[in-house]
């Protein structure tokens, strides 16, 4: 029987989003609290929520997850409860918490809904439970809170990916298909936020969350390749810029990118939203309505890839990666699998890891 000792429940921890439209305001407010997004970006954002009835597809997505994820465990014989918490939506991660600890439970492994280094992407969620944690009443044992490493890396994030892909291309017409371009898409931040993401002590390898990207990329595209048979050249671009335009982000945004692939040549492409996790707004938003519609007046013929999802091989792949922290927490050596260059990710994050404060746990 698999062995999810020391902990006694797993916590999805997401995003969150609207779920109707007097919901995105105070959303919008809650995500950019502190944060200097100017006024006319926020606006803007608000439309992308209102087009689609102000209603993010994020919390059905994480409900999905969820009910996939018990199912999973019930059949590996894994008897952890999933609990579900928010950073910027209702269920509200302090909400969570402190249920859990109503309900007793001691060593809980937290699994966030974002697969890379940055501080966006795992230091907030971190500041994020530390905070949770610090709004117990004093009366109340505070749970001890872990995170699973940064996962996409892992063969089953790279499956679910690669399928995804697969999927697109043999929904390309067959006179384009073999000549499709992989254009690999995450969410662009902040330059100062990309270089100090990832431990310090790997700092002089350059940006972690850059570095990951471009590897689960060269990855997924070998993968793609065998399948095939086919070499196809790939890249990575960025999607869903913010901040104020006197900050540099990360570039080049995809819709400039597919006007010089337009201008190169390029007939065909498939974006692959190979950083975010599930197809929230930012893929139907930013991918599905506006550079579909870029590569449609440039005349490529463009797919989007599915996320991950709900992909079984995915679903197994957070199943794994309970289990091997599990075991990494007993003291027993365990597999540690990771697919590309870099490696698996550490499992504590240091000091100055992503810019953080203090070392977890
Ligand atoms: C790296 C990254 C991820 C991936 C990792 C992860 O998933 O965590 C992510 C996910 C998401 N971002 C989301 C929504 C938003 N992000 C914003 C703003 C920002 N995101 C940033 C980065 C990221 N964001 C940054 C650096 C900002 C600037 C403000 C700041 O420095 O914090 C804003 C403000 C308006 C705007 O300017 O866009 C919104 C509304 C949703 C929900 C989607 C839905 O509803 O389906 C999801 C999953
Ligand atoms: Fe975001």
């Amino acid at each position: 029987m698999p062995n999810p000792d020391p902990y006694d429940a797993l916590l999805l921890l997401s995003f969150g989003g609207p779920e109707k439209p007097e919901d995105v305001v105070p959303f919008l407010e809650n995500v950019t609290r502190g944060r200097g997004i100017p006024r006319e970006r926020l606006e803007e954002v608000g439309q992308h929520y209102f087009l689609f009835g102000g209603k993010s597809p994020i919390n059905d997505q994480n409900k999905a997850l969820i009910a996939a994820l018990e199912a999973e465990l019930a059949s590996a014989g894994i008897d952890l409860p999933v609990y579900w918490g928010n950073r910027n939506w209702e269920p509200y991660l302090p909400d969570t918490v402190a249920q859990l600890a109503a309900d007793g439970r001691r060593r809980v492994l937290c699994i966030a809904t974002s697969a890379y280094s940055s501080w966006s992407s795992c230091r907030q969620y971190w500041d994020n439970i530390d905070d949770a944690l610090a709004a117990l009443p004093g009366d109340v044992e505070p749970p001890r809170i872990d995170k699973v490493r940064a996962y996409f890396n892992h063969p089953g994030f790279v499956a679910a990916n690669t399928d995804g892909v697969l999927a697109a291309l043999a929904d390309l017409p067959e006179g384009v298909r073999d000549d499709a371009r992989l254009v690999f898409v995450t969410h662009s931040i902040p330059t100062a936020m990309s270089d100090s993401s990832g431990p310090p002590a790997r700092r002089a390898e350059g940006s972690a969350y850059v570095g990951q990207h471009l590897d689960v990329a060269a990855t997924v595209t070998a993968a793609v390749r065998e399948a095939t048979g086919v070499e196809r050249e790939h890249e990575l671009v960025y999607c869903s810029r913010s901040g104020s335009p006197r900050t540099p982000w990360l570039e080049p945004d995809v819709n400039d990118r597919l006007e010089e692939l337009a201008a190169e040549g390029v007939r065909a492409v498939v974006l692959v939203p190979v950083g975010f996790v599930s197809d929230h707004m930012e893929v139907v938003y930013d991918l599905d309505t506006e550079a579909l519609a870029t590569a449609a007046k440039l005349g490529i013929e463009a797919r989007r890839a599915a996320s991950a999802g709900v992909h079984p091989a995915f679903v197994t792949a957070l199943r794994e990666l309970v289990e091997e922290r599990a075991a990494v927490e007993r003291g027993e050596d365990v597999a540690r699998p990771a697919l590309g260059v870099r490696g698996p990710s550490h499992d504590r994050c240091p000091v100055g890891c992503c810019l953080g404060e203090r070392a977890d746990a």
